[in-house]
């Protein structure tokens, strides 16, 4: 029997929040250390933490085909290479291990203490070995407000824009899971009005609200990924934050694009939600004109309804609400996205990470960063406390999250959370 592991309907017989992002419809994939120190890939349901190398020693996941071990790593990577069909089997295993109608494993307290550890107890890691990584550009509301800052507000938007899923390649040994620091990078920027450039820590760091999607192996290297089957190689997404720093940026960046700007830290929430798992959420995306060439035109709706908001929380202090944005305000697809990347016969491995871009949408506040929402410096934001921002500073925490919501059932995402820390010593 194959079962609905989306049914809105199915409850789970763990102890799940309705406000929780985590219900038994999400299962989604991550990799943590318990208390005794074992890494583990696992799953989530409400606040439980699920360790599926536990689970499948016990034998919960007889009769799917996977290697005794590929539970048992420090990464989602060869979990991920296995391809859609295991990873679905999986999901829709543990849907059925923990739905409410079945007490095999509720009844049995020995393989439950095995298999179930509370979210607090354990430690969230980086949840894949990201092998390469590029940042693409696709809000058009965010290419237009940036165009207009750093270019021509006449011409912001640049003429292969319309036509070409730009992007760039980023550095994955940066790529780093929620909660862990960031120092505020050193670099090369040019005052206003100076010719020559000052070396120093830079005084315009901010984020970028994105999401990121992972994918398995997705084409031979020379071949290309047609637009309608590139979603067969996305795992799933997760949230990110493409921390920047605006004076080094615009510093540096013509005419090859971000450089040192982009790559002192990029960070991930640490569940990666399946794209079957968002299914229910699946919407049109922003009508394309002019329409695309024939390897970028899409069938059906490849957008996801996924409500996003950024919160920047001061030293000891509350986080204020500093951007509510969507996922589907995204001009170019996934698909579109994949199906550019391979086009030239780029090689997209199994635990490749894609930013989404900067997610702006059409109204001041869900613009995606704080160069947008400061308007460059010129507008600050007040916080809670009394205290104003134009950029981010010194001990302020960024946190972004994202859910689905259709009245049904809530899928989300978790958050990422990164402070910023003061600036190494100058020499
Ligand atoms: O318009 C520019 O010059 C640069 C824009 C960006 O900040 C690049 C970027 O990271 C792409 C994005 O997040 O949309
Ligand atoms: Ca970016
Ligand atoms: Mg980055």
């Amino acid at each position: 029997m194959t079962i609905n592991a989306n049914d809105p309907n199915r409850k789970s017989w763990l102890n799940v929040d309705k406000n929780s992002d985590f219900p038994i419809q999400n299962i989604p994939f991550g990799v943590f250390i318990t208390q005794e120190d074992i890494i583990t890939i696992g799953t989530r349901i409400g606040d439980y933490a699920i360790d599926l190398s536990a689970l499948q020693m016990l034998g919960y996941f007889k009769g799917i085909d996977l290697t005794d071990d590929v539970f048992l790593q420090d990464s989602l990577n060869d979990f991920i290479a296995a391809g859609k069909k295991t990873w679905r089997a999986v999901r829709n295993r543990v849907a059925e291990i923990f739905d409410s109608n079945n007490n095999t494993l509720q009844n049995n307290t020995k393989h439950r203490e095995a298999v179930i550890f509370s979210i607090a107890s354990v430690e969230m890691q980086l949840p894949i070995i990201i092998g390469d990584y590029t940042d693409f550009y696709s809000s058009k509301e965010h290419a237009t407000n940036v165009g207009m800052m750093f270019r021509d507000p006449d011409n912001a938007l640049l003429p292969n824009w319309l036509h070409i899923p730009v992007g760039y390649h980023g550095r994955s040994s940066t790529v780093i899971p929620s909660g862990v620091s960031i120092k505020r990078p050193n670099g090369q920027t040019l005052p206003k009005g100076e010719k020559t450039p000052v070396f120093g820590p830079s005084q315009r760091i901010d984020f970028e609200l994105e999401t990121g999607f992972i994918t398995t192996d997705v084409n031979l290297f020379g071949e290309a990924i047609p637009v309608d089957q590139a979603e067969d190689h996305i795992f799933g997404m997760v949230l990110l934050n493409d921390w920047s720093a605006r004076d080094i940026q615009t510093w540096e960046y013509v005419p090859l694009g971000p450089f040192l700007a982009k790559n002192f830290a990029t960070a991930i929430s640490p569940w990666v939600v399946t794209l079957d798992a968002l299914e229910p959420y699946r919407v049109a995306s922003p009508v394309q004109e002019p329409t695309p060439l024939p390897y970028l035109q899409q069938t059906g709706d490849k957008s996801f309804d996924i409500h996003l908001e950024v919160y920047v929380q001061p030293k000891d202090s509350e986080s204020t609400l500093v951007s509510t944005s969507n996922f589907k305000y995204l001009y170019w697809t996934m698909s579109q996205q994949l199906a550019h990347h391979t086009i030239n016969g780029c090689k997209v491995n199994s635990g490749d990470l894609m930013g989404s871009g900067t997610i702006s949408g059409p109204v001041e506040s869900s613009y995606g960063s704080m160069l947008e929402l400061s308007w460059a410096g010129q507008k600050p934001l007040t916080m809670k406390d009394g205290s104003t921002r134009t950029f981010i500073q010194d001990y302020d925490t960024v946190i972004m999250k994202g859910y689905c919501d259709n009245n049904q059932v809530r899928i989300g995402f978790g958050e990422v959370s990164n402070m910023l820390l003061p600036a190494n010593q100058l020499f």
